[in-house]
Protein backbone atom coordinates (compact mmCIF):
# COMPACT_ATOMS: atom_id res chain seq x y z
CA UNK A 1 0.00 0.00 0.00
CA UNK A 2 0.84 3.27 -0.92
CA UNK A 3 2.51 5.74 1.76
CA UNK A 4 0.21 8.94 2.31
CA UNK A 5 2.11 11.55 1.77
CA UNK A 6 5.36 13.15 0.47
CA UNK A 7 6.91 15.82 2.13
CA UNK A 8 8.13 18.83 0.36
CA UNK A 9 11.21 20.78 2.08
CA UNK A 10 10.93 24.14 0.65
CA UNK A 11 14.19 25.93 1.35
CA UNK A 12 13.61 29.83 0.25
CA UNK A 13 15.73 32.94 0.27
CA UNK A 14 13.55 34.46 3.30
CA UNK A 15 11.82 31.30 5.16
CA UNK A 16 11.96 27.22 5.39
CA UNK A 17 8.41 25.79 4.11
CA UNK A 18 7.29 22.16 4.46
CA UNK A 19 4.61 21.18 2.98
CA UNK A 20 2.91 17.56 3.40
CA UNK A 21 1.26 16.40 -0.70
CA UNK A 22 -1.00 13.86 -0.81
CA UNK A 23 -1.56 11.88 -4.18
CA UNK A 24 -3.52 14.86 -5.24
CA UNK A 25 -1.25 17.45 -5.00
CA UNK A 26 -3.37 18.62 -2.02
CA UNK A 27 -1.63 20.60 1.08
CA UNK A 28 -2.24 18.36 3.95
CA UNK A 29 0.01 20.05 6.25
CA UNK A 30 2.34 23.19 6.27
CA UNK A 31 4.51 24.95 8.39
CA UNK A 32 6.69 28.01 7.63
CA UNK A 33 9.59 29.84 9.40
CA UNK A 34 11.41 33.13 8.74
CA UNK A 35 15.64 33.16 9.33
CA UNK A 36 17.52 35.93 9.58
CA UNK A 37 19.15 37.77 7.11
CA UNK A 38 22.65 39.01 7.57
CA UNK A 39 23.61 41.89 5.20
CA UNK A 40 27.14 42.63 6.64
CA UNK A 41 28.13 45.44 4.02
CA UNK A 42 26.45 47.57 1.32
CA UNK A 43 25.20 45.07 -1.11
CA UNK A 44 26.29 41.46 0.58
CA UNK A 45 23.60 39.39 1.86
CA UNK A 46 24.79 36.09 3.65
CA UNK A 47 22.48 33.23 5.56
CA UNK A 48 23.61 31.31 8.63
CA UNK A 49 23.96 27.61 6.84
CA UNK A 50 23.02 26.61 10.84
CA UNK A 51 19.85 28.88 10.80
CA UNK A 52 19.19 27.13 7.29
CA UNK A 53 19.10 24.07 8.63
CA UNK A 54 17.28 24.09 11.86
CA UNK A 55 14.61 26.03 10.67
CA UNK A 56 14.17 23.76 7.86
CA UNK A 57 14.10 20.58 9.95
CA UNK A 58 11.85 22.84 12.61
CA UNK A 59 9.35 22.89 10.11
CA UNK A 60 9.49 19.38 8.36
CA UNK A 61 8.85 18.27 12.07
CA UNK A 62 6.29 20.73 13.20
CA UNK A 63 4.22 19.48 9.65
CA UNK A 64 4.05 15.93 10.74
CA UNK A 65 3.04 16.66 14.51
CA UNK A 66 0.45 19.02 13.39
CA UNK A 67 -0.81 16.11 11.86
CA UNK A 68 0.66 13.56 13.82
CA UNK A 69 2.26 12.01 11.28
CA UNK A 70 5.11 9.24 11.35
CA UNK A 71 7.88 8.81 9.20
CA UNK A 72 6.25 5.72 8.23
CA UNK A 73 3.35 7.82 6.52
CA UNK A 74 5.45 9.70 4.58
CA UNK A 75 6.68 8.29 1.00
CA UNK A 76 9.44 10.24 0.71
CA UNK A 77 10.88 13.63 0.53
CA UNK A 78 11.39 15.78 -2.10
CA UNK A 79 13.97 19.24 -1.80
CA UNK A 80 13.42 22.75 -3.45
CA UNK A 81 15.69 25.32 -2.20
CA UNK A 82 17.28 29.19 -3.13
CA UNK A 83 19.30 27.92 -5.59
CA UNK A 84 23.07 29.60 -6.44
CA UNK A 85 23.48 30.63 -2.84
CA UNK A 86 27.20 29.08 -2.04
CA UNK A 87 27.81 27.04 1.64
CA UNK A 88 31.31 25.49 2.28
CA UNK A 89 31.94 23.33 5.26
CA UNK A 90 34.16 20.98 7.05
CA UNK A 91 33.67 17.32 5.86
CA UNK A 92 35.20 15.79 9.52
CA UNK A 93 32.93 18.52 11.77
CA UNK A 94 30.18 19.14 9.63
CA UNK A 95 30.89 22.83 10.25
CA UNK A 96 30.44 26.00 7.31
CA UNK A 97 33.63 27.41 7.07
CA UNK A 98 31.62 31.07 6.33
CA UNK A 99 28.09 31.91 6.27
CA UNK A 100 26.48 31.12 2.96
CA UNK A 101 27.25 33.46 0.73
CA UNK A 102 23.16 34.28 -0.79
CA UNK A 103 21.97 34.75 -4.62
CA UNK A 104 21.40 38.13 -4.22
CA UNK A 105 25.19 39.01 -2.77
CA UNK A 106 26.89 41.45 -4.99
CA UNK A 107 30.51 41.36 -3.43
CA UNK A 108 31.82 39.42 -6.72
CA UNK A 109 30.94 42.06 -9.12
CA UNK A 110 34.95 43.39 -9.71
CA UNK A 111 36.03 39.78 -9.95
CA UNK A 112 33.04 39.28 -12.61
CA UNK A 113 34.49 42.19 -14.33
CA UNK A 114 38.12 41.16 -14.54
CA UNK A 115 36.68 38.17 -16.10
CA UNK A 116 34.73 39.71 -18.96
CA UNK A 117 37.58 42.08 -19.36
CA UNK A 118 39.79 38.81 -19.91
CA UNK A 119 37.06 38.00 -22.73
CA UNK A 120 35.94 34.82 -21.53
CA UNK A 121 32.30 35.34 -21.79
CA UNK A 122 31.92 33.50 -24.80
CA UNK A 123 33.47 30.45 -23.20
CA UNK A 124 31.58 30.47 -19.78
CA UNK A 125 28.21 30.82 -21.96
CA UNK A 126 29.02 28.67 -24.37
CA UNK A 127 29.37 25.67 -21.46
CA UNK A 128 27.56 27.31 -18.50
CA UNK A 129 24.73 28.68 -20.51
CA UNK A 130 24.94 31.59 -18.26
CA UNK A 131 26.62 35.20 -18.47
CA UNK A 132 29.60 35.81 -16.22
CA UNK A 133 27.86 37.55 -12.96
CA UNK A 134 27.95 37.76 -9.15
CA UNK A 135 24.38 36.00 -8.67
CA UNK A 136 26.07 32.41 -9.42
CA UNK A 137 28.14 30.80 -7.22
CA UNK A 138 31.63 29.96 -8.66
CA UNK A 139 32.95 33.46 -7.61
CA UNK A 140 31.16 33.04 -4.46
CA UNK A 141 32.94 29.78 -3.73
CA UNK A 142 36.44 31.83 -5.37
CA UNK A 143 35.49 34.57 -2.45
CA UNK A 144 35.51 32.12 0.29
CA UNK A 145 38.10 29.82 -0.78
CA UNK A 146 40.87 33.28 -1.09
CA UNK A 147 39.18 35.05 2.05
CA UNK A 148 38.81 32.49 4.80
CA UNK A 149 42.13 32.17 6.38
CA UNK A 150 43.50 28.72 5.42
CA UNK A 151 40.30 27.70 3.28
CA UNK A 152 42.08 27.10 0.03
CA UNK A 153 44.66 24.64 1.57
CA UNK A 154 42.49 22.89 3.42
CA UNK A 155 39.67 22.39 0.18
CA UNK A 156 42.54 21.15 -1.82
CA UNK A 157 43.71 18.33 0.79
CA UNK A 158 40.24 17.48 0.24
CA UNK A 159 38.97 18.51 3.53
CA UNK A 160 36.06 20.95 2.61
CA UNK A 161 32.81 20.76 0.67
CA UNK A 162 31.14 22.64 -1.34
CA UNK A 163 27.19 22.41 -2.07
CA UNK A 164 23.94 24.60 -3.09
CA UNK A 165 21.08 24.81 -0.72
CA UNK A 166 19.87 21.13 -1.73
CA UNK A 167 23.14 19.93 -1.37
CA UNK A 168 23.99 21.15 2.19
CA UNK A 169 20.74 19.79 3.58
CA UNK A 170 20.78 16.36 1.68
CA UNK A 171 23.98 15.95 3.84
CA UNK A 172 22.53 17.01 6.79
CA UNK A 173 19.68 14.89 6.34
CA UNK A 174 21.65 11.83 5.92
CA UNK A 175 24.25 12.75 8.43
CA UNK A 176 26.87 13.75 6.04
CA UNK A 177 26.65 9.74 3.81
CA UNK A 178 25.26 11.89 0.51
CA UNK A 179 27.14 14.46 -0.96
CA UNK A 180 25.30 15.15 -4.41
CA UNK A 181 23.72 18.16 -6.22
CA UNK A 182 21.04 17.93 -9.21
CA UNK A 183 21.43 19.49 -12.62
CA UNK A 184 19.08 21.77 -11.94
CA UNK A 185 21.61 23.49 -9.42
CA UNK A 186 24.39 22.03 -10.60
CA UNK A 187 23.73 24.69 -13.92
CA UNK A 188 22.92 27.93 -11.54
CA UNK A 189 27.10 27.27 -10.16
CA UNK A 190 28.73 28.74 -13.61
CA UNK A 191 31.04 25.45 -13.30
CA UNK A 192 29.02 22.84 -14.62
CA UNK A 193 28.95 21.54 -18.57
CA UNK A 194 24.99 21.48 -19.15
CA UNK A 195 26.18 19.94 -22.20
CA UNK A 196 28.01 17.26 -20.92
CA UNK A 197 26.56 17.11 -17.62
CA UNK A 198 30.39 17.10 -15.79
CA UNK A 199 32.02 20.04 -13.37
CA UNK A 200 33.75 21.65 -16.43
CA UNK A 201 37.35 21.15 -15.52
CA UNK A 202 39.40 24.18 -17.73
CA UNK A 203 36.59 26.73 -16.09
CA UNK A 204 37.53 24.90 -12.58
CA UNK A 205 41.22 25.93 -13.41
CA UNK A 206 40.56 29.06 -14.89
CA UNK A 207 38.74 30.11 -11.34
CA UNK A 208 41.49 27.55 -9.34
CA UNK A 209 38.69 25.40 -7.51
CA UNK A 210 39.53 22.23 -6.33
CA UNK A 211 37.36 19.47 -7.77
CA UNK A 212 37.52 16.93 -4.94
CA UNK A 213 35.11 19.75 -2.65
CA UNK A 214 32.43 19.69 -5.64
CA UNK A 215 29.19 16.68 -5.68
CA UNK A 216 28.14 14.32 -7.52
CA UNK A 217 26.21 15.56 -10.11
CA UNK A 218 22.95 13.68 -10.48
CA UNK A 219 18.95 13.94 -12.07
CA UNK A 220 16.55 15.39 -10.26
CA UNK A 221 13.96 12.37 -9.37
CA UNK A 222 16.44 9.36 -8.27
CA UNK A 223 16.84 7.81 -4.84
CA UNK A 224 19.44 9.79 -3.12
CA UNK A 225 19.95 8.09 -0.04
CA UNK A 226 17.83 8.30 3.33
CA UNK A 227 17.47 10.34 6.52
CA UNK A 228 18.83 9.78 9.32
CA UNK A 229 16.71 7.76 11.79
CA UNK A 230 17.01 10.07 14.50
CA UNK A 231 15.51 13.29 12.49
CA UNK A 232 11.95 11.75 12.04
CA UNK A 233 12.07 8.91 14.23
CA UNK A 234 12.69 6.38 11.26
CA UNK A 235 14.55 6.67 7.65
CA UNK A 236 12.70 8.40 5.04
CA UNK A 237 13.82 8.29 1.33
CA UNK A 238 15.09 11.54 0.02
CA UNK A 239 14.03 11.30 -3.79
CA UNK A 240 13.59 14.73 -5.35
CA UNK A 241 15.80 17.60 -5.50
CA UNK A 242 15.57 20.91 -7.82
CA UNK A 243 16.20 24.65 -7.73
CA UNK A 244 12.92 26.21 -7.11
CA UNK A 245 12.79 27.98 -9.80
CA UNK A 246 12.84 24.93 -11.88
CA UNK A 247 10.73 23.17 -9.13
CA UNK A 248 8.14 25.54 -10.11
CA UNK A 249 7.82 24.98 -13.49
CA UNK A 250 7.58 21.44 -12.99
CA UNK A 251 5.03 21.56 -10.72
CA UNK A 252 2.91 23.83 -12.90
CA UNK A 253 3.07 20.84 -15.30
CA UNK A 254 4.69 22.60 -18.00
CA UNK A 255 6.13 19.50 -19.24
CA UNK A 256 6.14 20.17 -22.56
CA UNK A 257 8.20 22.73 -25.14
CA UNK A 258 6.71 26.11 -25.12
CA UNK A 259 5.04 25.83 -21.96
CA UNK A 260 6.19 28.83 -19.61
CA UNK A 261 5.72 29.92 -15.89
CA UNK A 262 6.46 33.34 -14.42
CA UNK A 263 6.77 33.04 -10.37
CA UNK A 264 6.56 36.54 -8.84
CA UNK A 265 8.27 36.04 -5.34
CA UNK A 266 11.22 37.92 -3.80
CA UNK A 267 12.80 37.69 -7.37
CA UNK A 268 10.71 37.38 -10.52
CA UNK A 269 11.67 34.47 -12.52
CA UNK A 270 10.73 33.37 -15.62
CA UNK A 271 11.21 29.96 -17.31
CA UNK A 272 10.05 28.31 -20.75
CA UNK A 273 10.91 24.37 -21.22
CA UNK A 274 12.73 23.70 -24.40
CA UNK A 275 12.65 20.46 -24.06
CA UNK A 276 15.42 18.36 -24.52
CA UNK A 277 17.50 20.58 -26.70
CA UNK A 278 19.45 23.65 -25.50
CA UNK A 279 18.50 26.89 -26.11
CA UNK A 280 21.36 29.79 -26.67
CA UNK A 281 19.44 33.26 -25.72
CA UNK A 282 20.81 36.16 -27.50
CA UNK A 283 18.84 38.75 -25.84
CA UNK A 284 20.50 37.91 -21.84
CA UNK A 285 18.23 34.80 -20.97
CA UNK A 286 19.70 32.33 -19.53
CA UNK A 287 20.40 28.58 -20.38
CA UNK A 288 20.05 26.10 -17.68
CA UNK A 289 18.99 22.80 -16.67
CA UNK A 290 15.10 22.31 -16.21
CA UNK A 291 15.29 18.55 -14.34
CA UNK A 292 16.78 15.39 -14.85
CA UNK A 293 14.40 12.43 -15.34
CA UNK A 294 15.06 9.26 -16.00
CA UNK A 295 17.44 9.03 -18.56
CA UNK A 296 16.15 12.59 -20.01
CA UNK A 297 17.34 16.18 -19.36
CA UNK A 298 15.13 18.76 -20.18
CA UNK A 299 16.32 22.31 -20.82
CA UNK A 300 14.47 26.06 -19.95
CA UNK A 301 15.89 29.36 -20.90
CA UNK A 302 14.96 31.29 -18.15
CA UNK A 303 14.68 35.27 -17.43
CA UNK A 304 16.02 36.53 -14.10
CA UNK A 305 14.61 39.04 -12.15
CA UNK A 306 16.81 39.91 -8.61
CA UNK A 307 13.57 42.19 -7.58
CA UNK A 308 10.01 41.33 -8.01
CA UNK A 309 7.32 41.29 -4.84
CA UNK A 310 10.45 42.56 -2.92
CA UNK A 311 9.89 46.27 -4.16
CA UNK A 312 6.24 45.95 -2.48
CA UNK A 313 8.03 44.86 0.82
CA UNK A 314 10.31 47.81 0.66
CA UNK A 315 7.69 50.35 -0.12
CA UNK A 316 5.87 48.47 3.11
CA UNK A 317 8.90 48.21 5.47
CA UNK A 318 10.94 51.21 4.72
CA UNK A 319 9.17 53.44 3.44
CA UNK A 320 5.82 52.41 5.70
CA UNK A 321 3.77 53.24 2.49
CA UNK A 322 1.21 50.11 3.21
CA UNK A 323 0.97 47.69 6.06
CA UNK A 324 0.54 44.58 4.15
CA UNK A 325 1.54 43.61 1.04
CA UNK A 326 -2.21 42.61 -0.06
CA UNK A 327 -3.11 46.35 0.31
CA UNK A 328 -1.07 47.17 -2.48
CA UNK A 329 -4.13 46.21 -4.65
CA UNK A 330 -6.59 48.54 -3.47
CA UNK A 331 -4.28 51.23 -3.45
CA UNK A 332 -3.42 50.61 -7.16
CA UNK A 333 -7.08 50.63 -8.10
CA UNK A 334 -7.50 53.80 -6.12
CA UNK A 335 -6.26 55.48 -9.12
CA UNK A 336 -6.51 55.79 -12.99
CA UNK A 337 -2.62 55.27 -13.27
CA UNK A 338 0.25 56.16 -11.79
CA UNK A 339 0.31 60.14 -13.14
CA UNK A 340 3.77 59.14 -15.01
CA UNK A 341 5.71 57.52 -12.14
CA UNK A 342 7.61 54.91 -12.46
CA UNK A 343 9.67 52.63 -10.50
CA UNK A 344 12.65 50.97 -11.49
CA UNK A 345 13.68 48.60 -8.51
CA UNK A 346 17.48 47.82 -9.44
CA UNK A 347 18.32 47.26 -5.62
CA UNK A 348 20.41 45.16 -6.24
CA UNK A 349 21.42 46.24 -10.03
CA UNK A 350 19.73 44.34 -13.04
CA UNK A 351 19.26 40.91 -13.93
CA UNK A 352 17.61 39.62 -17.24
CA UNK A 353 17.90 41.39 -19.75
CA UNK A 354 20.08 43.88 -18.72
CA UNK A 355 22.47 42.67 -16.26
CA UNK A 356 24.00 45.33 -15.23
CA UNK A 357 25.06 45.30 -11.20
CA UNK A 358 25.92 48.87 -11.38
CA UNK A 359 22.45 50.30 -12.13
CA UNK A 360 20.83 51.04 -8.95
CA UNK A 361 16.81 51.87 -7.95
CA UNK A 362 15.16 54.90 -8.96
CA UNK A 363 11.16 56.88 -8.48
CA UNK A 364 11.10 58.76 -11.80
CA UNK A 365 8.49 61.10 -13.45
CA UNK A 366 7.48 62.67 -10.61
CA UNK A 367 5.43 65.99 -10.60
CA UNK A 368 3.47 67.30 -7.13
CA UNK A 369 0.34 65.45 -8.09
CA UNK A 370 1.70 61.85 -7.45
CA UNK A 371 0.66 60.24 -4.43
CA UNK A 372 1.41 57.16 -2.49
CA UNK A 373 -1.24 55.63 -4.24
CA UNK A 374 0.00 56.59 -7.75
CA UNK A 375 3.87 55.13 -6.20
CA UNK A 376 2.40 51.53 -5.47
CA UNK A 377 1.02 51.09 -8.31
CA UNK A 378 3.94 51.65 -10.20
CA UNK A 379 5.62 49.34 -7.73
CA UNK A 380 3.03 46.94 -9.20
CA UNK A 381 3.59 47.75 -12.64
CA UNK A 382 7.30 47.32 -12.37
CA UNK A 383 6.87 43.98 -11.68
CA UNK A 384 4.69 43.38 -15.12
CA UNK A 385 7.25 45.33 -17.18
CA UNK A 386 10.20 43.09 -15.58
CA UNK A 387 8.39 40.48 -17.24
CA UNK A 388 7.39 41.63 -20.28
CA UNK A 389 11.22 42.34 -20.91
CA UNK A 390 11.52 38.75 -20.08
CA UNK A 391 8.96 37.58 -22.18
CA UNK A 392 9.89 39.68 -25.25
CA UNK A 393 13.57 38.42 -25.05
CA UNK A 394 12.22 34.08 -24.74
CA UNK A 395 9.90 35.09 -27.16
CA UNK A 396 12.51 36.25 -29.54
CA UNK A 397 15.17 33.59 -28.68
CA UNK A 398 12.47 30.68 -28.85
CA UNK A 399 11.74 31.95 -32.47
CA UNK A 400 7.95 30.81 -31.90
CA UNK A 401 5.68 31.84 -29.09
CA UNK A 402 5.15 30.45 -26.16
CA UNK A 403 2.02 28.11 -25.63
CA UNK A 404 1.19 28.57 -22.13
CA UNK A 405 1.92 31.11 -19.89
CA UNK A 406 1.57 29.60 -16.10
CA UNK A 407 1.41 31.95 -12.83
CA UNK A 408 2.84 31.92 -8.97
CA UNK A 409 4.41 33.04 -6.16
CA UNK A 410 3.11 35.24 -3.04
CA UNK A 411 2.42 38.19 -5.41
CA UNK A 412 0.08 36.47 -8.07
CA UNK A 413 -2.26 36.55 -5.68
CA UNK A 414 -2.98 40.41 -6.23
CA UNK A 415 -5.41 40.79 -9.12
CA UNK A 416 -4.34 44.09 -10.09
CA UNK A 417 -1.28 42.92 -10.82
CA UNK A 418 -1.87 39.57 -13.41
CA UNK A 419 -4.83 42.11 -14.85
CA UNK A 420 -1.45 44.81 -16.34
CA UNK A 421 0.68 42.03 -17.03
CA UNK A 422 -1.85 40.05 -19.35
CA UNK A 423 -2.39 44.00 -21.09
CA UNK A 424 1.18 44.73 -21.45
CA UNK A 425 2.31 41.46 -22.53
CA UNK A 426 -1.07 41.07 -25.12
CA UNK A 427 -1.90 37.73 -23.96
CA UNK A 428 -3.48 35.78 -21.68
CA UNK A 429 -2.03 34.33 -19.02
CA UNK A 430 -3.31 31.21 -16.06
CA UNK A 431 -3.22 31.09 -12.50
CA UNK A 432 -3.92 28.10 -11.06
CA UNK A 433 -5.58 26.70 -7.73
CA UNK A 434 -2.32 25.76 -6.11
CA UNK A 435 0.36 28.60 -6.20
CA UNK A 436 3.02 26.85 -3.84
CA UNK A 437 3.97 25.79 -7.13
CA UNK A 438 7.72 24.92 -6.01
CA UNK A 439 7.10 22.85 -3.29
CA UNK A 440 4.26 21.09 -5.15
CA UNK A 441 7.11 20.43 -7.67
CA UNK A 442 9.99 18.92 -5.62
CA UNK A 443 6.93 16.29 -4.02
CA UNK A 444 6.20 15.54 -7.40
CA UNK A 445 10.08 15.07 -8.28
CA UNK A 446 10.45 12.58 -5.41
CA UNK A 447 7.47 10.89 -5.82
CA UNK A 448 8.00 9.72 -9.46
CA UNK A 449 11.19 7.97 -8.07
CA UNK A 450 9.61 6.18 -5.84
CA UNK A 451 6.22 5.03 -7.58
CA UNK A 452 4.25 7.15 -5.70
CA UNK A 453 2.68 9.05 -8.81
CA UNK A 454 3.33 6.50 -12.15
CA UNK A 455 4.75 9.09 -14.41
CA UNK A 456 4.26 12.60 -15.56
CA UNK A 457 0.09 11.94 -16.92
CA UNK A 458 -0.86 10.85 -13.48
CA UNK A 459 0.24 14.13 -12.18
CA UNK A 460 -1.27 16.74 -14.77
CA UNK A 461 -4.70 16.21 -14.00
CA UNK A 462 -3.91 17.67 -10.57
CA UNK A 463 -3.15 21.17 -12.03
CA UNK A 464 -6.00 23.06 -11.80
CA UNK A 465 -6.90 26.67 -12.80
CA UNK A 466 -7.87 29.39 -10.66
CA UNK A 467 -8.58 32.42 -12.96
CA UNK A 468 -7.38 32.90 -16.66
CA UNK A 469 -6.70 36.73 -17.19
CA UNK A 470 -6.93 37.84 -20.78
CA UNK A 471 -5.31 41.22 -22.26
CA UNK A 472 -8.05 44.52 -22.74
CA UNK A 473 -5.45 47.40 -23.74
CA UNK A 474 -5.30 49.11 -26.30
CA UNK A 475 -2.00 48.50 -28.10
CA UNK A 476 -1.20 52.75 -29.01
CA UNK A 477 -1.40 52.59 -24.53
CA UNK A 478 0.85 49.82 -24.32
CA UNK A 479 3.42 51.04 -26.68
CA UNK A 480 3.46 54.56 -24.84
CA UNK A 481 4.12 52.58 -21.36
CA UNK A 482 6.25 50.35 -22.35
CA UNK A 483 8.54 52.93 -24.00
CA UNK A 484 7.79 54.74 -20.89
CA UNK A 485 9.59 51.86 -18.82
CA UNK A 486 12.47 51.73 -20.93
CA UNK A 487 12.96 55.37 -20.83
CA UNK A 488 12.99 54.99 -16.83
CA UNK A 489 15.38 51.68 -16.87
CA UNK A 490 18.26 53.92 -19.43
CA UNK A 491 18.15 55.99 -16.43
CA UNK A 492 19.45 53.90 -13.75
CA UNK A 493 22.14 51.61 -15.64
CA UNK A 494 25.64 52.09 -15.04
CA UNK A 495 24.69 54.39 -11.32
CA UNK A 496 27.20 52.97 -8.87
CA UNK A 497 30.42 52.24 -11.11
N1 LIG B 1 -0.97 40.54 -2.60
C1 LIG B 1 0.28 40.90 -2.90
N2 LIG B 1 0.53 41.90 -3.77
C2 LIG B 1 1.78 42.27 -4.11
N3 LIG B 1 2.88 41.68 -3.61
C3 LIG B 1 2.71 40.68 -2.74
C4 LIG B 1 1.42 40.24 -2.33
N4 LIG B 1 1.58 39.20 -1.46
C5 LIG B 1 2.91 39.02 -1.33
N5 LIG B 1 3.59 39.91 -2.09
C6 LIG B 1 5.05 40.02 -2.25
O1 LIG B 1 5.52 38.73 -2.67
C7 LIG B 1 6.71 38.35 -1.98
C8 LIG B 1 6.48 37.04 -1.25
O2 LIG B 1 6.26 36.02 -2.17
P1 LIG B 1 6.81 34.54 -1.88
O3 LIG B 1 6.50 33.75 -3.10
O4 LIG B 1 6.28 34.10 -0.57
O5 LIG B 1 8.36 34.89 -1.77
P2 LIG B 1 9.69 34.01 -1.63
O6 LIG B 1 9.31 32.58 -1.89
O7 LIG B 1 10.57 34.60 -2.68
O8 LIG B 1 10.20 34.27 -0.24
C9 LIG B 1 7.02 39.48 -1.02
O9 LIG B 1 8.09 40.22 -1.55
C10 LIG B 1 5.74 40.32 -0.94
O10 LIG B 1 6.04 41.70 -0.83
O1 LIG C 1 13.97 31.91 -2.70
P1 LIG C 1 13.36 32.61 -3.86
O2 LIG C 1 11.98 32.14 -4.18
O3 LIG C 1 13.46 34.09 -3.74
O4 LIG C 1 14.23 32.20 -5.18
C1 LIG C 1 15.55 32.52 -5.31
C2 LIG C 1 16.11 32.00 -6.62
O5 LIG C 1 16.24 30.62 -6.65
C3 LIG C 1 17.43 32.64 -6.90
O6 LIG C 1 17.94 32.22 -8.15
Amino acid sequence: MKRKYVMALDQGTSSARCILYDRRGRQISVAQKEFRQIYPKEGWVEHDPMDIWSTQIGVAQEAMLKINATYNDIDSIGITNQRETTVVWNRHTGEPVYNAIVWQCRRTADFCGELKEKGLESLFREKTGLLIDPYFSATKLKWILENVEGAYESAAAGDLLFGTIETWLIWKLTDGKVHITDYSNASRTMMFNIRNLQWDSEILDILDIPKCMLPKPCPSSMIFGESHSRIFGGPIVISGAAGDQQAALFGQTCFSEGEAKNTYGTGGFMLVNTGQKLVESKHGLLTTIAWGLGEDVYYALEGSVFVSGATIQWLRDELRLLDDAAQSEKMARAVPDTAGAYIVPAFAGLGAPYWDPYARGAIMGLTRGVNKNHIVRAALESMAYQTYDLMNSMAEDIGDAIRTFKVDGGACANDFLLEFQSDIIGMSLCRPKCIETTSLGAAYLAGLATGYWENTDDIISNWQIDRAFEPGMDEERRKELIEGWHKAVKRTLEWAE
